[in-house]
């Protein structure tokens, strides 16, 4: 199964619950666009190119929900669920980039029904393009590493945060198949644990050898020559830094410091071209996601806390931004990458 998909018996949005992975595999319907808005706030579906997926699917959403009785009535409904799908996550552009390409299909329609059919189709289209995108991304990707390589990454960027195949897992994933003996070191990625709870149970999933390492530990195993490669994934790509989960930075530093290339792999899509030069709203997230996991508290109950969700890698660090158009290497311009 996708990790977000269309059920066109139902007309709702079906995705796995990821906040339940690794103990449990669950699979749970959105029929209004308030629940999918919570899935969103929730990280039941989380990933920079599946919350694309999920903003274009929103909008397919609103349209069969909508009793507008006139086109213009009916714009107006996904003028608001647009704004409304936007707003529950600010930093990953793909959730934007989702939304606006898919309103964008409303101009090809002449009437009521046909603005609901194009805005499915393109939702559609946006989901089936990503799993093509990432196989190419993959295998452009998959050059740059070398039989026996043990590869570092952070958070989860595999099919779960995609529709499937995967970004940084991805080019994991096309290098195995392209016959490379490659290992994983997987940081559990404090507070949410994307990577002890998602990326470790994709790659054994694939028998892809895994080990699960702590975020501080990142700087011992790359001191103690126990990482070859670093990729990540990225929820913004702007002109000077790449904007993915908290604790990228960190590796970036210390793999700068250890001389150990460090890949950013991401979609063109993933790329913000609006705002280039621009500052970008890092999303500050619950404090209760840091004093308590799951329901164990593990923090006093009414200790301040800090608690952004991505940070900033400056372009300086990245070694090269794997995309499905090739591989690029900072500094780079954008036209370059949007031709
Ligand atoms: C392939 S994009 C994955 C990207 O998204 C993650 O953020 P979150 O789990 O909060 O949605 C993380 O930054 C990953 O690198």
């Amino acid at each position: 199964m996708r990790t977000i998909d269309w059920n066109d018996d139902s007309n709702s949005i079906v995705m796995i619950d990821q906040t339940l992975l690794p103990m449990e595999y669950k699979v749970i319907e959105c029929k209004t666009l308030a629940s999918l808005c919570e899935a969103i706030k929730s990280l039941r579906v989380r990933g920079a190119p599946a919350l694309g997926a999920a903003g274009a699917y929103g909008i397919a959403l609103a349209a069969t929900l909508s009793s507008a009785s006139d086109m213009d009535a009916l714009i107006r409904d996904l003028n608001v669920a647009a704004k409304t799908i936007k707003a529950t996550r600010p930093t990953a552009v793909n959730l934007a980039w989702g939304v606006d390409r898919t309103m964008g299909a409303i101009s090809d329609a002449y009437d009521l029904s046909g603005i609901k059919d194009v805005v499915l189709a393109e939702a559609k289209n946006i989901a089936d393009e990503d799993v093509e995108t990432n196989k190419k991304l993959g295998k452009h990707g998959a050059k740059l590493l070398e039989d026996g390589d043990t590869v570092m990454t952070h958070c989860n960027a595999g099919k779960m945060a995609c529709v499937d195949w995967g970004t940084a897992l991805g080019v994991i994933r096309s290098a195995v198949e392209a016959g490379k003996d490659i290992k994983v070191i997987a940081c559990e990625t404090r507070p949410l644990n994307q990577g002890g709870r998602i990326t470790t149970w994709e790659l054994m999933q694939d028998n892809i050898d895994v080990t699960l390492i702590s975020d501080s530990m990142s700087g011992h195993v790359m001191s103690k020559g126990m990482v070859d490669k670093v990729i990540v994934g990225a929820d913004r790509i702007t002109g000077d830094a790449v904007f993915n989960k908290i604790g990228t930075y960190t590796h970036s530093v210390l793999a700068r410091e250890h001389e150990i290339p460090f890949f950013v792999a991401a979609p063109i899509s993933t790329f913000d071209p609006n705002n280039w030069e621009d500052t970008v709203t890092i999303e500050q997230r619950d404090a209760n996601e840091l004093r308590f996991f799951k329901d164990v508290q593990i923090a006093p109950a009414d200790v301040k806390v800090y608690n952004p969700a991505f940070d900033a890698t400056p372009m300086e660090n990245v070694t090269a931004v794997i995309t499905e158009k090739g591989v690029f290497y900072p500094p780079f311009l954008l036209d370059e990458l949007l031709a």
